[in-house]
């Protein structure tokens, strides 16, 4: 399977400060990348690189072969990202809002209509799509967020805390539409939660302090501890001094 995603030796550094430390990887199409930390790790700041709304301080990012800082609207033509948070344009209605993001990627039209429905439709939009962002529950904004990811269905997905803020069914909906669209996508999602990377991942990568401190498939890395949970604690927690 081809790689889509290729990241080498990238670095992100915010004054003395550094973020991102010479991270590499590559994600093939197929593949759920589960991008796991604890907070401040860098997860964020990473898919931020790859969207091309940080600049890198050193190292490339490519998807689909298109360098993100050299030819940054070729390579946004293949991604869709998720940020983290609520979608911007809280006074737009769902449906305008997917409206106006899809005429941003060129769409017009009948196109443009049946864009918006299928996201909407995969999403399971269609009960708010003229409520306004604003007065929707933080799972539902969420959920337009990844519609607004989705409309042109890319063939890589950049996805900050996709389940962030869903209740118990809205994660089950959103992990079976993740699993549903993995063997025809490369895809990574940041998550905090273990059981996250069990449920639909494919290769797990835990950072901490900017720097990859594991990179395997979620058997792998539950096989070192007595449980993922353990083991990510192991890598994760600092070390205390002797
Ligand atoms: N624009 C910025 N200026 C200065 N520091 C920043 C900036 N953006 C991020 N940072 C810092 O970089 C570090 C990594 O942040 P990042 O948001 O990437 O972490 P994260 O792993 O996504 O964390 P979380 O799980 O809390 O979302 C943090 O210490 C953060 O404060």
């Amino acid at each position: 399977m081809p790689d889509l995603i290729e990241i080498d030796r990238l670095s992100k550094r915010f004054g003395a400060f550094t973020a991102v430390d010479d991270v590499s990887f590559r994600v093939a199409k197929g593949e759920v990348l589960g991008f796991l930390g604890p907070n401040g790790a860098g997860k964020s700041t990473t898919m931020k690189m790859l969207a091309g709304f940080v600049t890198p301080s050193s190292g490339t990012a490519r998807i689909c072969g298109e360098d993100v800082v050299d030819n940054p609207v070729a390579a946004k033509r293949h991604l869709g990202y998720l940020p983290e948070g609520a979608p911007t344009y809280p006074e737009m209605t769902v449906e305008a809002f997917l409206a106006f993001t899809a005429r941003l990627r060129g769409y017009r039209g009948s196109e443009m209509r049946d864009r918006v429905a299928h996201a909407m439709g995969l999403t399971t939009l269609e009960g708010v799509r003229l409520q306004p962002i604003e007065t929707l529950s933080k799972g539902f904004k969420r959920r337009v967020g990844l519609a607004q990811s989705l409309l042109h269905d890319p063939p890589v997905l950049v996805l900050d805390e996709p389940t962030d803020g869903l209740d118990p069914n809205q994660k089950h909906e959103v992990r079976r539409l993740i699993k549903q669209m993995a063997p025809e996508k490369a895809i990574i999602i940041s998550t905090h939660l273990l059981e996250e990377v069990s449920a639909i991942c494919t290769r797990a990568i835990i950072i901490a302090r900017g720097t990859v401190l594991a990179d395997a498939t979620p058997a792998e890395l539950a096989h070192r501890g007595p449980s993922l949970d353990a083991v990510f604690r192991d890598l994760t927690m600092p070390k205390e001094k002797a």
